[in-house]
């Protein structure tokens, strides 16, 4: 199944997102997650729209060679919907810079060199600095910033991550690097634990040499479901949607939940975890990360200049910031918890963008 699917039309700019692939890839949650882009873009305060595209496979069946075929083919259905100014996909779940260089390269076929066409691309084909890095960096400053507010850091904290791809893996790095202390991780394949701390860097070596977490000697392995509610400070699920629901939620034991992955809480668990008193931090704020950074890689692109990476993870920062301090003002302001800031930054910005444009019915 291909799907593509975008939310806003070039309200404030093009529009933007991943493309997964994955097996559960349906039309309604590519359609869902690229409403969520949309409040994802106005919350960071770039100028995009919302997209999102998918087609349903398991990338781990395939070869190297099916995995570029499929999306060649995919290229060539979606040619003409995207573009550098009307819509710029990215990696999301089971694609990486190299499906991006594919897209790049067969899009260029028909509409000339194009790099900006896709953002998350190898860094020799005009990809980013920082930006494979990008989403699990912007998730630690966003934790940073979160537990700043309820005075604490990172250093010392207890860890929980589900998911080990892209996000799960730079996440985990960049904690392990600040002292917090990853205490349980997960990948399709299983999850392990360790109550004195994950050696994250071993674990790296692993599941590059291996493939998967199974067999890793400096930690036990666990249920991988027993992760959502293993005893920690902070729980970040970096892997599927809906992984939090009415099932488990009571029975989380984390006083924080940082959402890498989009969408990992459902509606219904969001009311128990408020009522427990745990703190989530929202999908559209704590992985904007991602876009953010991939926001930089279209505008060097486009001036033909590249930064230093330093460039980019200070500016990253800045964004991520200035963005938690935009949502906590939202909070104050209308007495809510922080999805809802977060939901009413990113709505009242596009609802003013609409006014401005003279579109209100
Ligand atoms: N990449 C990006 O820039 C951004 C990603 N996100 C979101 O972050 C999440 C992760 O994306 P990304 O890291 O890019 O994806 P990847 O494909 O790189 O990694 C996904 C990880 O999730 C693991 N996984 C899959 N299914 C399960 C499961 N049932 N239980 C436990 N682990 C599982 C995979 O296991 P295995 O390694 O064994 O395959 C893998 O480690 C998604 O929700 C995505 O939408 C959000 C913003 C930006
Ligand atoms: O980098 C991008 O453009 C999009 C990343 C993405 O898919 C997401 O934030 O969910």
């Amino acid at each position: 199944m291909l799907d593509l699917e975008c939310n806003m039309i070039m309200l404030v700019g093009p529009m933007k997102g991943g493309i997964r692939y994955h097996p559960e890839v349906d039309p309604d949650e590519v359609n869902a997650l690229a409403q969520l882009m949309t409040w994802k873009s106005a919350v960071a305060d770039i100028p995009y729209g919302g997209a999102k595209g998918g087609i349903g496979c398991n990338p781990g069946d395939l070869s190297k060679s099916e995995l570029e075929r499929l999306t060649r083919v995919f290229t060539q259905k979606i040619h003409d919907l995207i573009g550098v100014h009307t819509d710029v996909p990215a990696p999301d779940m089971g694609t990486n810079a190299q499906t991006m260089a594919w897209i790049l390269d067969e899009y260029s076929k028909f509409h000339g060199h194009s790099p900006a066409v896709v953002t998350g691309k190898p860094i020799d084909l005009g990809g980013s600095l920082g930006r494979e890095a990008a989403t699990g960096r912007g998730v630690v400053f966003a934790a940073e910033a979160l537990l700043a507010e309820h005075g604490k850091a990172i250093k010392g904290l207890t860890f929980a991550i589900q998911g080990f791809g892209n996000v799960g893996s730079w996440a985990a790095k960049l904690i392990h690097e600040r002292g917090g202390k990853v205490i349980a991780v997960s990948d399709i394949t299983g999850a392990v634990k360790n109550p004195n701390g994950i050696d994250i860097p071993e674990l790296l070596r692993h599941k590059e040499s291996t493939g998967s977490l199974k067999d890793f000697q400096g930690a036990d392995s666990m249920d991988a479901n027993e992760l959502l509610v293993h005893k920690c400070d902070v729980l970040i699920p970096c892997a599927l949607g809906g992984v939090l629901h009415r099932g488990n939620a009571a029975d989380v034991k984390a006083k924080f939940i940082i959402e890498a992955a989009n969408h990992p809480t459902d509606p219904e668990a969001d009311e128990i975890l408020a009522k427990k008193g745990v703190v989530v931090l929202p999908d559209i704020y704590a992985n904007s990360g991602g876009v953010t950074v991939s926001y930089f890689e279209w505008v060097q692109n486009i001036q033909g200049f590249m930064w230093d990476e330093q460039q980019v993870n200070r500016t990253l920062q800045n964004y991520m910031t200035r963005a938690f301090h935009n949502i906590k003002n939202m909070c104050q302001t209308h007495d809510c918890n922080l999805r809802m800031g977060a939901f009413t930054l990113g709505v009242s910005r596009v609802a003013r963008a609409t006014l401005l444009r003279g579109w209100e019915a």
